[in-house]
């Protein structure tokens, strides 16, 4: 990680909205660049008065680092400095969480969505005001909330991000971000980039759920051809969005996650285990959304989603 010479910090105050295991490790990264600068705060759900925590996050090597963070509530003035926005919140929760904010940001803050799966973004548009441009994003670090204010990184893997609509991120929050963010790059199309990532979630989320499995196991041949399957319907609606996905390569780009992250429990394998919301209705569930809209039927993404369903009940 190389580090932002001190004329090139940004001089407004950033917010993270959602601070559970990504928004606490992107806030961690975000403040180890600053060097503890008081330039960033976590934003919760609290009404009342919330005194300033002793956030810590156990590093990869489990070496555990305590740094400074201010906690806002949604009433807190310093909502109305905010210039930009990282909205780090479960992709069910975007809207609710951006909703009740929205009228407090200054009229040219930048937001920056960051979750699994997609859809979040068209909720949001019609929130937004003039001046308020949106960047989309997706990571592939991994973390795990421990307690409150500890979490422990528990993987390191690619950050994109790209300009979806309005104006563009300030150049001082891109280069604070690149550098903060192991891995982390701005791309130009942003769209393609989180169909990829979404027919990672597509494959292995639902079938680690529904065979209670570590995703490793979707390595063994008995599910290549069900793996074959989701990403073809993927690729038709992609099609007919005007996106082009590369059938081989996005195939081994599943596979090396699957390889990669073969010792993990999926999120959604977790949220059933501990009988929290799934984020399926925004990963296959979003897939069937846009076929419906393109008259096309998916019958094993439709089954996927179903039986996701059924668990969660
Ligand atoms: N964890 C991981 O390793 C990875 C996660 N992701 C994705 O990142 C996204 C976030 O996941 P993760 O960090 O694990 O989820 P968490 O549940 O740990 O974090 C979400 C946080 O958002 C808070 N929140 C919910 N609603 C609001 C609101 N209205 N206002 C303010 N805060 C709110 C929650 O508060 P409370 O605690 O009070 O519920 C919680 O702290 C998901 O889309 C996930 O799929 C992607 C890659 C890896
Ligand atoms: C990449 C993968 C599948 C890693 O487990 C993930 O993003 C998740 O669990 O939600």
């Amino acid at each position: 990680m190389s580090v932002l010479s001190t004329s090139n910090y940004p001089t407004s105050q950033i917010g993270i909205l959602g601070a559970g295991a990504i928004g606490q490790l992107i806030g961690f990264q975000i403040n180890s660049q600053l060097q503890n600068q008081q330039k960033m705060s976590y934003i919760t759900q609290a009404t009342g008065l919330i005194s300033d925590p002793s956030p810590h996050l156990t590093s990869l090597v489990s070496q555990t680092h305590h740094y400074n963070a201010h906690v806002l509530s949604l009433h807190s003035p310093e909502i109305s400095e905010i210039k930009l926005l990282i909205v780090a919140v479960k992709a069910y929760q975007v809207f609710n969480a951006i909703s009740h904010l929205i009228t407090k940001l200054p009229a040219d803050c930048h937001i920056l969505l960051l979750h699994n799966g997609l859809g979040p973004h068209l909720e949001i548009l019609p929130l937004l005001q003039p001046h308020q441009g949106l960047s989309l994003g997706t990571t592939s670090q991994g973390a795990q909330r421990i307690d409150k204010w500890h979490v422990k990184h528990t993987g390191k893997g690619l950050t994109q991000i790209g300009h979806y609509t309005g104006i563009a991120m300030a150049d001082e929050y891109r280069q604070l971000l690149s550098h903060s963010i192991p891995d982390c790059d701005f791309v130009d199309e942003i769209i393609p980039a989180l169909w990829q990532k979404l027919a990672v979630n597509c494959v292995i989320n639902p079938l680690t759920a529904i065979h209670q499995c570590k995703n490793g196991i979707l390595q063994q041949s008995e599910f290549s051809e069900k793996i074959q399957q989701i990403l073809f319907e993927l690729n038709l609606v992609a099609q007919k969005e005007a996106i082009t996905l590369d059938m081989q390569q996005l195939t081994q780009r599943v596979l090396k996650v699957i390889q990669l992250t073969s010792n993990n429990y999926s999120s959604m394998f977790q949220d059933i285990q501990h009988k929290k919301l799934t984020e399926i209705d925004y990963i296959n569930g979003y897939l069937l959304k846009v076929a419906q809209k393109h008259g096309i039927q998916l019958d094993v993404n439709q089954q996927l989603v179903e039986s996701v369903q059924l668990l969660a009940q």
